[in-house]
């Protein structure tokens, strides 16, 4: 048995301008408040602490764009002063403690340095990941109210630039508040119109601006909100708290990844997600590790031998990917052939996460890299891992398809539908008893109740995770579905119930379902089904290619949506419920009971003659 994880005692390993001398205030829950009465700065944490105690030289930050050909090395030193200059640059734009600051750049050096700043400053910073459209940056806009946006002229993806820019005006039109600052960094390979009295230049705002020093924040002072898809089409803003996540995060590093500070640690992801924010940034810098932000992608830039030359070029200790990297770089060299061009000699493990990593890829890995390879599971809600094999604890046998046992501090229960312990390893709702670890959320922006509601009524006690899985006898967790609609692309958590909204708007459907469906290498795929309205007599591919490009339009390339099929009426039950989980396991071929309370089980033919993939 593992043993129990002294928080009060983790907490004296981070800075504090007033150490707490309570752990938890536990007289509200769900609302826990972990470190009440304490004082402390996270940007303090990442970046000056070290400096202060001589790792100012050590590199801080790598990024390598492989597509650009840019590269930078920043040392601590270095990081802290462009940071301390980012903040004062807000600061001058009005942004004090508690403003919003979204930021939607790509994987840019900037974009690290526009979240410190805004830690330094207290004020709460926002990143919406690049490859959403100027809807969901709308909506993301309206509820966080930012006084400053921080973005960027374009994006650099393999075969093609992202103009940033018109994406972001496009939003701002949209959204009904409006902030009173653009910062935009313009790149050499596109240059940005900047709208004049709202606009300026990354390089304009930085050039007068003053070095703002840390605004020593309260422990649950919101760090950050991360936008998370839910079941319907609006997002949740998930809340970090300030104190508990450089506790956790801190403590994650040595426990978890087992990283001593000054080593390379690569979490291959984008800052957009909640890897990118714990694992790119926060927690690295915390443990004085140096970050790699990598600008490309497994494949493709130029090949699949991406990876090795990075960590070779970088001497990366260990590697965070989602799994579904690994599977594009077998798809495309099967046998590793491109892997014994470089010496991955310094890479000690690699951690997995983001989506269920199937067990043949964690051993081909495993059989590539000869190096222990992680399963993890954890989620945006809980900013660090659920499961894990803790490495730097004690490792564990690997299990291929398990994420291994949960991390001290998380106390994981199977609940069947009643709300009852399940005993044995037989398949429920995977929840954990309350109160969560440090670092955890602690709401949700603008939404107290939907937290309530979303996470703790319906089992009131524990927190529910929205996925299924069991326990076996030696403790190891397996994590096998979604209970919701949620879907997981290529390791981005996207929501069908937006993607449903999309389809619903066109002039043409009367009703449509959307469904997420195992795909080889992304994971899942959504596929849509519509039902057209009477009188529609249009060629069904034009309004197919329409609903496929307007799902593009409003949600983003990031959601892939592709397959969409025109079906004469919907599967549901007699209450009206559409069957989207029978649906999905016709698809997937899997073996499925015809609901007791289905309208008409002749649907279900229809449906399958359409959307089953042929052999
Ligand atoms: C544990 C807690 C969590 O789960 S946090 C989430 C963890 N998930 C991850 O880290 C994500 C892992 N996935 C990836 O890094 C990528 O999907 C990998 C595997 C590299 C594949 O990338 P790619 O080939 O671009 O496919 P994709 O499905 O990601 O992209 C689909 C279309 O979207 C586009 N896209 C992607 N990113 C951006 C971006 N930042 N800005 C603008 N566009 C973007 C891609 O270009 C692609 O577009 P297209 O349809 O090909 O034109």
């Amino acid at each position: 048995m593992t043993k129990p994880v002294d928080w009060m005692q983790e907490a004296r390993n981070i800075h504090w301008f007033e150490a707490p001398t309570r752990l938890l205030d536990d007289s509200n829950p769900p609302f826990y408040r972990w470190y009440p009465d304490g004082l402390t700065n996270a940007c303090y944490n990442a970046l000056d602490l070290h400096v202060a105690k001589g790792r100012g030289d050590q590199a801080a930050l790598i990024v390598d764009s492989p597509v650009t050909g840019r590269g930078r090395s920043y040392s601590y030193a270095e990081l802290l002063e462009s940071v301390a200059r980012c903040a004062g640059a807000l600061a001058a734009q009005g942004v004090g403690l508690g403003d919003r600051v979204l930021i939607y750049m790509p994987m840019v050096a900037e974009a690290v340095i526009g979240m410190l700043a805004c830690a330094r400053l207290g004020a709460v910073h926002s990143v919406v990941f690049g490859g959403f459209a100027s809807n969901e940056l709308a909506v993301r806009i309206n509820d966080a109210t930012p006084r400053v946006i921080l973005s960027a002229s374009c994006g650099i993806e393999p075969t093609r630039t992202v103009a940033y820019k018109p994406l972001l005006d496009a939003a701002i039109d949209l959204a009904v508040h409006k902030p009173s600052t653009c910062i935009v960094l313009q790149r050499p390979e596109l240059h940005a119109d900047l709208l004049k009295g709202r606009d300026i230049s990354w390089s304009d705002a930085m050039a007068d601006a003053q070095m703002h020093a840390c605004v020593p924040v309260p422990s649950n002072h919101p760090l950050y909100i991360l936008y998370t898809s839910g079941t319907t089409g609006e997002p949740k803003g998930v809340v970090r708290d300030t104190a508990g996540s450089i506790v956790a995060l801190k403590w994650s590093m040595k426990s978890i990844y087992n990283v001593e500070p000054g080593e390379v640690f690569w979490a291959a992801s984008d800052v957009g997600w909640v890897v990118g924010h714990s694992y790119i940034v926060y927690g690295p810098l915390f443990s004085g590790n140096t970050t790699l932000l990598y600008e490309g992608k497994p494949v493709g830039t130029p090949d699949a031998g991406a990876f090795w030359r990075v960590i070779e070029q970088y001497q990366v200790s260990v590697l965070f990917t989602a799994p579904t990297a690994f599977r594009a770089i077998r798809k495309e060299d099967p046998q590793a052939g491109l892997m014994k061009n470089y010496d991955l000699g310094s890479l000690k493990s690699l951690f997995l996460a983001g989506e269920r990593c199937d067990p043949d890829t964690l051993n081909w890995a495993q059989e590539q890299l000869s190096i222990p390879v992680i399963d993890h599971w954890w989620q945006t809600e809980t900013g660090w891992p659920i499961c894990a094999n803790c490495l730097g604890i004690e490792p564990l046998p690997v299990v291929p398809g398990s994420p291994a046992r949960a991390v001290p501090g998380y106390d994981v229960v199977v609940l069947d539908e009643q709300g009852e312990v399940v005993t044995d390893d037989s398949i429920g709702a995977l929840t954990i008893r309350l109160p969560l670890p440090p670092g955890t959320f602690t709401t949700l922006w603008n939404a107290d109740e939907r937290y309530q509601k979303a996470y703790f009524s319906r089992f009131p006690g524990y927190y529910e995770t929205g996925d299924a899985g069991y326990i076996d006898e030696q403790g190891y967790v397996f994590v096998m579905a979604r209970t919701d609609d949620v879907i997981n692309v290529a390791g981005h958590r996207l929501s069908t119930g937006a993607m449903e909204e999309v389809l619903a708007a066109h002039p043409d459907v009367a009703e449509c379902a959307v469904i997420g469906v195992a795909d080889a290498l992304k994971g899942q795929l959504p596929l849509g089904l519509i039902v057209l309205s009477d009188g529609v007599e249009r060629d069904y591919s034009d309004i197919v290619t329409e609903i496929i490009a307007s799902v593009r339009e409003n949600i983003g390339p990031v959601a892939v949506f592709k397959q969409c099929y025109v079906v004469k009426r919907l599967p549901k039950t007699r209450s009206g419920k559409i069957l989207r989980a029978t649906m999905r396991s016709i698809a997937d071929k899997q073996p499925y009971r015809v609901p007791a309370t289905i309208d008409d089980p002749a649907i279900l033919e229809e449906i399958s003659a359409l959307i089953t993939p042929r052999d």
